[in-house]
């Protein structure tokens, strides 16, 4: 039998990278109290980028920007549940893959601070673990809990040796690796949850690497942040004596380098708070006291945004912003700013910066008005192949809606309180009867509403995830309705379940394709969470179009929009203090028409009972610090003063461990 010739298997490796081992070594130096890089002195001013939250399509302008800054390295989070949305299986492709941004980083010329997790906090849901691990409804997470341990290592055996080929000790140029993140602002305070990481982390990546833990600058944060084995740094803003905040990483290094492994240059927004600024010259004087120390430092520079909806919340709940600017010295559409150039100089009185020009703002165009038609109202969408029938099996939807549905126990003529004693509804729930809007309950806020309908009649609650808590100890942020809801004195059960992924369902195209109502059901009640569609032609044939923009919702109450099946995140003007969408240019085209597919879950301003046509704007400037009143029209909050709070982080004051 003729030997079948084999073809070799090609696999997509990222570009080449020497494999084998070198010489180049990456220290800590005790007696000098620094990093040594190839045996000399070495200190890093790094640069905060997370790759998740940016579009590979723009890795490459962002990076070439922060070396400009003279920056030297980058620091940027592995969120787990980025690349295992669904238990073992793993993706690293497109805009996940963390080895083609770790090589742009070493062909860039900036060294990588990989934060490794397994949680990284960093406004992200969950703080990047995965939600499936809430499936075990003890589990204790970020602990020795056998179950969650057991998936930590197997995420670790598909992560870690992706990494390893980038240490800079194999010509990569990853210097250092962050175990965990401010573990000692968690409660459990598990030293073999820690020491086990150390060994992993070993057992992968070799003895060579500088493995790190990042905390809060007090010795509380640090008594069970720490662990021999891994170098202790430690994070603080702006507004503090640097000299005494570094006394507290004395505590735990009595030797070695200074390292403030987050500076914060600007603060993260909450839906419904104004809108977080730091002033450009309270951040260049500390960073200045920084650097004159001779400490290694990395800030927040490069703001990002949350695309999809990965963003997390604080606690008490209070779901962060789609964008996150964090009034970063790089703006979320990568245009260098005020606070930009100001750092750099104070860089530059430290080591060279790049001569030649700064890459500038991307241009931004203003597309203008575009008509949005309502197609189809939200539970209609039931009946379409994508729905799964969940009865009532805990099934934690990680991102997106659930839908619960049941018939009314009960005559409700006169009106019934809905409600949920133990505030679980997690987090947003939209209640209609026989497809007629009652009200919104919502996780701390409304417990409790009102209702009409007759006995039987179809009782909806479409449940809306708006973002796991991400810091401290709730972080077990289970979604849907997580506790019983009653019905005047009756405990509603027997609910059917839908879970919903939205994303899959625009992305077929098929609502953009409906071209009228769908369902006798259907009321023009501009109150019921309904799909909105339109579509705008951006002329070819135009220089260097399509161009970024932003989109803005004047008039619309809260949502979340996509444009040619790329998920922009939540609108909420109505909370604000975001009131614009950045929109990159590499989703737009000329070639065909652009879809816009709106889902509006309160109230659009819009509808044959308002008379008046749907419509959203393509502008070409952001708005982060106003908030719409329906009625009033757009009132923009004054900006917030520099904030000076504890340790710098603004008004926040840290949890106590
Ligand atoms: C209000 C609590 C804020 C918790 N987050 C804190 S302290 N921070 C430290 C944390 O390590 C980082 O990932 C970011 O989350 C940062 C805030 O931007």
């Amino acid at each position: 039998i003729k030997k079948k010739k084999l073809r070799p298997v090609v696999y997509s490796l990222p570009l080449p990278l020497l494999r084998h081992s070198s010489s180049r070594t990456f220290q800590i130096d005790y007696d000098k109290d620094c990093f040594l890089k190839d045996g000399e002195l070495f200190r890093y001013i790094s640069g905060s980028i997370h790759y998740s939250r940016i579009p590979q399509y723009y890795w490459k302008d962002r990076l070439l920007k922060m070396y400009m800054a003279g920056l030297n390295a980058i620091q940027t989070y592995v969120p787990w549940n980025y690349h295992e949305p669904t238990p073992g299986h793993y993706n690293f492709t497109g805009d996940k893959s963390l080895e083609h941004f770790l090589q742009l980083c070493n062909d860039t010329g900036l060294f990588v601070i990989l934060r490794a997790g397994p949680y990284i906090c960093g406004e992200w849901d969950m703080g990047g673990l995965p939600a499936w691990l809430l499936q075990k409804k003890s589990i204790v997470l970020r602990s020795s809990d056998p179950d969650y341990l057991a998936s930590v290592d197997r995420w670790m055996s598909v992560l870690l040796p992706k990494v390893k080929p980038f240490l800079y000790q194999n010509n990569g140029p990853i210097i250092s690796v962050q175990v965990e993140n401010e573990y000692g602002s968690y409660f459990a305070c598990d030293y073999d949850y820690l020491r086990h990481l150390v060994k992993l982390f070993r057992y992968y990546l070799g003895n060579d690497v500088v493995l790190f833990t990042t905390d809060g600058a007090g010795k509380s944060y640090l008594k069970c942040g720490t662990l021999q084995g891994l170098y202790a740094t430690i994070d603080f803003g702006p507004g503090g004596n640097v000299t005494q905040l570094f006394t507290v990483q004395r505590h735990a290094e009595p030797r070695g380098p200074l390292v403030n492994s987050e500076f914060y240059t600007g603060w993260l927004d909450h839906w419904g708070q104004k809108h977080s600024t730091i002033n450009k010259a309270f951040v260049a004087k500390s960073l200045d006291e920084i650097l004159a120390l001779g400490a290694n430092k990395n800030m927040l520079q490069c703001a990002l945004n949350e695309f999809c909806s990965s963003k997390g919340a604080n606690s008490p709940y209070l779901p962060q912003v789609t964008s996150y600017d964090y009034d970063a010295p790089l703006s979320e559409a990568g245009d260098p700013t005020d606070k930009y150039f100001a750092i750099r100089e104070v860089i530059r009185k430290y080591k060279k910066v790049p001569a030649g020009p700064v890459l500038p703002a991307t241009p931004k165009f203003a597309y203008g008005t575009v008509l949005v038609k309502k197609v189809i109202q939200f539970y209609n969408l039931i009946c379409i192949k994508l729905c799964f029938f969940y009865s009532g099996a805990r099934y934690d939807m990680s991102f997106g809606f659930m839908l619960y549905r049941n018939a009314l126990p009960r005559n409700c003529s006169d009106p019934c309180p809905l409600s949920s004693p133990l505030n679980g509804v997690h987090d947003r729930a939209y209640v209609t009867v026989d497809q007629v809007f009652q009200g919104i309950l919502e996780r701390n806020k409304i417990i409790s509403i009102n209702i009409t309908g007759r006995a039987g009649a179809q009782l909806d609650l479409l449940v809306e995830n708006t973002g796991r808590i991400n810091h401290g100890k709730d972080i077990n942020d289970a979604k849907g309705l997580v506790t019983n809801l009653t019905l005047a004195s009756d405990i509603l059960t027997d609910w059917t379940i839908f879970s919903l992924n939205i994303d899959e369902v625009v992305a077929t195209g098929h609502l953009n394709k409906l071209q009228r109502p769908q369902s006798p059901m259907y009321t023009p009640a501009t109150t019921v969470p309904s799909f909105y569609v339109g579509a705008f032609q951006i002329p070819s044939g135009i220089p260097y179009m399509p161009q970024d923009t932003y989109l803005k919702f004047q008039g619309w109450s809260k949502g979340q929009v996509w444009i040619n099946g790329f998920n922009l995140g939540r609108y909420w003007p109505t909370k604000g203090p975001q009131l614009t969408l950045y929109v990159p240019a590499h989703i737009l085209t000329t070639s065909v028409p652009n879809n816009i597919t709106v889902l509006e879950l309160e109230r659009a301003p819009c509808g044959e009972e308002l008379n008046t046509p749907c419509a959203v704007e393509f502008v070409d400037t952001p708005v982060h610090w106003g908030i719409e009143f329906q009625s009033l029209g757009t009132e923009r909050l004054k900006a917030r003063p520099p904030m000076v709070g504890r340790l710098g982080r603004g008004t926040w004051s840290r949890p106590e461990p």
